[in-house]
């Protein structure tokens, strides 16, 4: 066992240990911020264009699986204090993030104790559960002293948004209003820090994984975040104020195919610090989960079979996070 550090990416090279093999590490060749992921303004789907604000979100969603929003209706000041409280709360001492989370279901994760096949990540990370979200907020950390009041607001605003935004997908799709509501139940919230690195071509923030979520709402500050896009890697942009939406498994599977959940990873850089927080909508584990039956019929067979979450969910601890294999063992049809 590597022996704790409050500051084990100050070094000048990167340890071995965070060395990963030439097939999985991004190498020197830099993934282009790629400009064509949509940005969709949903100010406008409250008004006649809402029409139009849909046919954007479903074909980015077929097309990228990932797009950004702004006039999001998240508020500006939840957005500065949950960064400023993240900053902060990964600011301290390892001994101090380890003693305020031994808690039951948060988990603090610094990346000496973490190894992913062998190889450390280049990040620290907090998960928060959220759900119900009253008494989780109970057993949130006390420091940085803003945290559970900020985290709580923040947690809010964003159900409401993703709420807000599979509505809108199930109108596109053509399901009846609030088919979503069983399955987008669980909010879970992971907060990440990627400290600068000596050689970003060598390591990883986060492994190449699809979300097993319906679908994850991050706010990142830096870019660092990429992901597949006919075969290649490419960056997606951090504008300020905006959320990056990712369509996760469980809706790929909902909409029988239509959606795309992508490939995506995260990537540190050497120069300056970066946090992200990521908060998956999920559904309850005894949820059953199955192509939407009115986007099934005699022209489209279902692709997928009808499995319970928590299967799902369970199949990581044997395929990591291969995908293709979760859905193959679990759901092919
Ligand atoms: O930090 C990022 O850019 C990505 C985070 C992510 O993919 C995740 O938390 O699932
Ligand atoms: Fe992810």
């Amino acid at each position: 066992m590597e022996k704790h550090s409050s500051s084990w990416f100050n070094v000048e090279s990167v340890p071995e240990g965070y060395v990963f093999p030439p097939e999985t590490r991004p190498g020197k060749l830099i993934a282009p911020l790629c400009k064509a992921i949509p940005v969709i303004d949903l100010g406008k789907s409250l008004g006649e264009d809402q029409y139009d604000i849909i046919q954007q979100i479903l074909e980015a969603s077929e097309n990228f699986g990932i797009f950004q929003v702004i006039n999001h209706g998240v508020s500006e000041n939840s957005i500065l204090d949950m960064m400023r409280n993240f900053k902060e709360f990964f600011g301290m001492t390892v001994e101090d993030k380890e003693s305020m989370v031994n808690k039951s279901g948060l988990i603090y994760t610094s990346s000496t104790g973490y190894a992913k096949d062998g190889v450390h990540l280049w990040r620290e990370n907090l998960k928060q559960p959220c759900h119900p979200l009253e008494k989780c907020i109970q057993l949130s950390p006390k420091k940085p002293t803003i945290y559970r009041e900020v985290v709580s607001k923040y947690l809010v605003e964003v159900k409401e948004l993703s709420l807000r935004i599979l509505e809108l997908i199930s109108r596109g799709l053509g399901l009846e209003p609030g088919f979503f509501k069983e399955s987008s139940q669980l909010q879970l919230m992971l907060a990440n820090y990627y400290p600068p690195c000596p050689d970003p071509s060598l390591t990883l923030g986060i492994l190449r994984h699809c979300d097993p979520s319906i679908i994850t709402i991050l706010l990142q500050d830096v870019p660092g975040l990429q992901v597949v896009k006919d075969g290649q890697w490419v960056g997606v942009d951090a504008l300020p104020s905006a959320f990056v939406v990712n369509i996760g498994n469980q809706l790929e599977i909902i909409s029988n195919g239509k959606l795309k959940s992508p490939e995506h990873r995260a990537v540190a850089n050497s120069t300056v610090t970066r946090t992200t927080i990521s908060t998956f909508i999920n559904p309850p584990s005894d949820c059953v989960v199955e192509p939407a039956k009115a986007l099934v019929n005699g022209l489209n067979a279902p692709q997928y079979s009808t499995f319970l979450y928590k299967d799902f969910v369970n199949s990581y601890g044997a395929f990591g996070s291969d995908t293709e294999a979760i859905l193959k063992q679990i759901c092919e049809p």
